[in-house]
């Protein structure tokens, strides 16, 4: 049974998938201490967040059975990661569930700002019949300035379109030519601070934009332009906004979010310019259902032994990418596994050579889960995709991925290579049209083996009669041998045996295999 925790309100239709999963334990508290949660994180592998729940390195540190962080929403920044990373935790969001409602809530807030219904609702509600104290603009052919222009802030542009107002827009990853077919104009930050009438900013909340849009940036901007801030406190620093208001440069302010929340008591909003809403951007049925239904489905996967649709501490893949790649994962894990078995000697290099068909993609995450494989005899299952790396640089073992023409006549081929303080030891693999994987080399010796279930691997002196002792020795132990591979340097020479067979076999069984003479080495592992 696993036990998830969710200790944040979420979308119970969202969470339907993990009620009822037979296989899931749901703890769901939403109001825990500091020290509730670190008690209840110490028995959960999956811990499902919106944006309140602080998941500090001291929270994820106590969370020692910990495989996964759920993020229902967007933002991470209320994750470690970095001590994600380093317990090897892997942390997944759900990146597009709330776009739309950020948008329209964005969308809200600038038509309520350029016509100041929440000041003149709050009058009314006071008794006061105010017309000409709340004389708006218009929004036709108005500047709407975005800063970060991903996927709330392209839903934004299109809206504001639609009430004809020309946009303009700055992302490090916007140029010309996709700007024209976003239909908005491209501009430098500088540019689209000048030109600004609306200024809105979608950026997430990292060192680079934490207080991008400060004093000198507002100083750059038109007298009496406005600014809405509906993605991460900081973002605008909030001081110089203050200040710019109170000024006038500066009209008015729509904020949804906040440096310090929940932020009942800020100055801003003793500002009659300032309008606000409590970090509102997410909050609506349909966003909400559908964070939860992602990140459900997330947590359900990984828990199954899975791969995950958005990792956050793991470089992300696309889907044309990972449908390329995901057939060799299981085979890249197994290679891994095969030559750490076989390997003696404290490690010391991982080397892993891709060629064929793999030649012109990204091996890296194929890399990952062949080092997750390797270190996995060491370090059990605390060694996954997200830390792998880390793990190995952490014990001084060195990764090298290469690329290699050298195909050996197959259309695909993952080497994977182990060099100790005492040897080098390699194994490749293949997957075949229609067959499957293979593990088709062992160091020299060519060989043709379905990487599952149990092996041996027997290295000795071609002399006569060594398999038969072997079959023999086998039989005796009622191990039933499913297939049998040999490979020779030369006749006469160092050879290899390996073994499918169809149970596992005990250190006893294996002891006296090495005890036949000119057996120098026995190793039995299982892959599954
Ligand atoms: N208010 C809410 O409830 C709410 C809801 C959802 C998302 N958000 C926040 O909205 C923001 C945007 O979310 P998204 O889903 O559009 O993210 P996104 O990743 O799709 O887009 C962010 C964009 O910002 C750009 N960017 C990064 N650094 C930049 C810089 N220095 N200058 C200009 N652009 C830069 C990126 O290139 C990217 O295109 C995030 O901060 C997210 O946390 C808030
Ligand atoms: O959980 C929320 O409501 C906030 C979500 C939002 O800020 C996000 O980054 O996705």
């Amino acid at each position: 049974m696993h036990r998830v925790l969710i200790s944040d309100p979420l979308s119970e239709e969202g969470i339907k998938p993990l009620r009822e999963a037979d296989d899931i334990e749901i703890i769901k508290e939403t109001s825990m201490s500091h020290e509730e949660l670190l008690e209840a994180v110490g028995s959960a592998e999956a811990l499902i967040v919106r944006s309140q729940t602080q998941v500090t390195r001291e929270v994820i540190e106590h969370g020692t059975h910990l495989k996964i962080i759920g993020r229902a929403g967007v933002g991470v920044d209320n994750i470690d990661l970095d001590a994600a990373t380093d317990n090897g935790v892997i942390v997944v969001n759900a990146p597009d569930g709330n776009t739309i409602s950020t948008a329209e809530h964005t969308m809200a807030m600038l038509m309520s700002l350029a016509r100041n219904i929440p000041q003149a609702y709050h009058q009314l509600q006071q008794k006061r019949w105010e017309r000409k104290k709340f004389v708006g603009v218009e929004l036709k052919d108005k500047v709407l300035g975005i800063v970060g222009f991903g996927r709330i802030g392209r839903e934004v542009a299109q809206r504001a379109k639609g009430h004809r107002m020309k946009v303009v827009a700055f992302d490090p990853f916007l140029n010309e030519e996709k700007a024209q077919k976003a239909g908005v104009t491209h501009g430098t930050l500088e540019e689209v601070l000048q030109q600004a009438d609306f200024l809105t900013v979608h950026t997430p909340l990292i060192e680079k934009t934490k207080h991008l849009i400060n004093e000198e940036a507002i100083a750059l901007m038109k007298d009496g332009a406005r600014i809405l801030n509906c993605a991460r406190g900081g973002i605008v620093e909030e001081n110089a906004l203050y200040e710019a208001v109170k000024s006038g440069k500066i009209a008015g302010a729509a904020l949804d979010v906040f440096e310090e929340e929940p932020a009942t008591e800020h100055p801003l909003l003793s500002l009659p310019e300032v309008i606000a809403t409590p970090h509102l951007g997410a909050s609506t049925v349909e966003a909400q259902e559908n964070v939860a239904t992602d990140v459900s489905a997330d947590v359900l996967e990984l828990l199954r032994g899975g791969t995950v649709r958005n990792p956050v501490n793991l470089p992300s893949v696309s889907t044309e990418m990972m449908e390329k790649l995901s057939p060799y994962f299981t085979l890249s894990e197994r290679l891994g596994s095969f030559v750490s078995r076989i390997a003696e000697g404290t490690f010391e290099k991982i080397n892993v050579y891709y060629s064929g068909e793999l030649l012109d993609i990204d091996t890296t995450p194929l890399t990952r889960i062949a080092v997750k494989g390797i270190l996995g005899r060491y370090i059990g299952s605390r060694v996954n995709d997200v830390n792998a790396y880390k793990t190995a640089a952490d014990k001084g073992i060195t990764i090298n991925e290469q690329k290699s023409t050298k195909t050996k006549g197959f259309t695909n081929l993952i080497t994977v290579e182990i060099e100790t303080d005492k040897e080098t030891r390699s194994a490749a693999g293949t997957r075949l049209n229609g067959l499957g994987a293979r593990i088709v080399q062992l160091d020299q010796y060519s060989i043709d083996i379905v990487p599952e279930g149990h092996l041996i691997v027997i290295h000795h002196t071609d002399q006569p009669g060594a398999i038969g002792r072997v079959g023999s020795l086998l039989a005796e132990q009622d191990v039933n041998i499913a297939t049998m591979q040999v490979g020779r340097a030369n006749e006469g020479g160092e050879a290899v045996m390996v073994l499918t067979v169809d149970k596992a076999i005990d250190k006893q069984a294996a002891d006296q295999l090495s005890e036949i003479a000119d057996i120098r080495q026995v190793d039995y592992l299982t892959l599954k």
